[in-house]
C-alpha cells in the first residue's frame, strides 16, 4: 500500500494579512490549511473564510464540552464548510457520538467534514500525563482513546508520529491519522515533546502531517514548505 502523506500548514497567528501571505506562499506546497484557536478567536469566522478561500480547511477548534454543547458548536461551524474539524477524544463516548450526529445532520450531504478526535496532545510526555492522573504512557493512552473515539464515530485521530504504527496495528487502515509534532532534522522542538521528521512520520503511515513553525518561522517559508513536500514525495 502506498499513499502519499499529505501536508497541512498550520497558520498560527492573529494577523490576517500574515496568514494570507503564508497561505499564498508556503501554502502552495501544502494540501490543506489549518486555522485554529489563535486565529479564529482573534479574527472570527469571516477572516477564516477569507484566508481559506477555496482551499481545503482543517478547522482545529478542539471542541471539548458536554455532548449537547459540542453538538451545537459543530452545527454552528457548518457555514465554514471545513474539510476536517477537531474534538477532544477525552470528552468521552457520548460527546463524540453527539458530534458525529451533528456532523451528519448539520452539514449538507457530500460536504460533511472528517471528524477528528485529538488523542494525547503532542506537547505531553509520560511525566506530564502522570501529573494529570494518567498512569500509563502516551502510547497506551492514545490507543485507549483511539479505540474509544473510532468506536464512537470519529473518522480519524490526531496523534503523534510515535503512536501511528501501534494505532494501525490495532485499528487498521480505516481511520484517517493526522499527525502534528513534526520537526525537520535540526529544527527547534519548542513545546513539542513527541516529535519525528516529516519523512519518518510518513514512513510510519501518517495520512497527513501538520506543520506550523518549522515553515512559518523559517526565513523563507515557501522554501521550507517545498523542502518538506519533497521529503514526503521521496517516500
Ligand atoms: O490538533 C492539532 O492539530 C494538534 C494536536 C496536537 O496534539 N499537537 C499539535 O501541535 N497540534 C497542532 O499542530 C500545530 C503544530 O504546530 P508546530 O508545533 O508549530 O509545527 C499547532 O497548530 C497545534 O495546534
Amino acid at each position: 500500500m502506498s499513499r502519499r502523506t499529505k501536508l497541512i500548514l498550520a497558520l498560527d497567528t492573529t494577523d490576517a494579512a500574515q496568514a494570507s501571505a503564508w497561505a499564498d506562499g508556503a501554502g502552495r506546497s501544502c494540501d490543506a490549511l489549518k486555522l485554529g484557536l489563535e486565529f479564529t478567536y482573534a479574527r472570527g469566522f469571516d477572516a477564516v473564510r477569507a484566508v481559506a478561500g477555496t482551499r481545503p480547511l482543517f478547522l482545529d477548534l478542539k471542541l471539548h464540552d458536554i455532548p449537547n454543547t459540542v453538538a451545537g458548536a459543530v452545527r454552528a461551524l457548518a457555514p465554514l464548510r471545513p474539510a476536517m474539524l477537531t474534538i477532544h477524544a477525552g470528552g468521552g463516548a457520548a460527546m463524540i457520538e453527539a458530534a458525529r450526529r451533528a456532523v451528519e445532520d448539520g452539514f449538507p450531504q457530500g460536504e460533511r467534514p472528517l471528524l477528528l478526535a485529538v488523542t494525547v496532545l503532542t506537547s505531553l510526555d509520560a511525566e506530564s500525563l502522570h501529573a494529570v492522573g494518567v498512569a500509563g504512557g502516551p502510547r497506551q493512552q492514545v490507543l485507549r482513546l483511539g479505540r474509544l473515539a473510532t468506536q464512537s464515530g470519529a473518522d480519524g485521530l490526531v496523534c503523534s508520529p510515535h503512536e501511528v504504527s501501534a494505532l494501525r496495528d490495532t485499528l487498521g487502515d480505516a481511520p484517517c491519522l493526522v499527525v502534528p509534532g513534526i520537526r525537520p532534522a535540526g529544527a527547534a522542538q519548542g513545546d513539542q515533546k513527541r516529535v519525528m521528521t516529516p519523512g519518518e512520520a510518513a514512513r510510519m503511515g501518517a495520512d497527513w502531517i501538520v506543520v506550523g513553525r518549522p515553515i512559518t518561522g523559517a526565513s523563507d517559508p515557501a522554501a521550507a514548505a517545498r523542502a518538506i513536500a519533497a521529503e514526503l514525495d521521496a517516500g
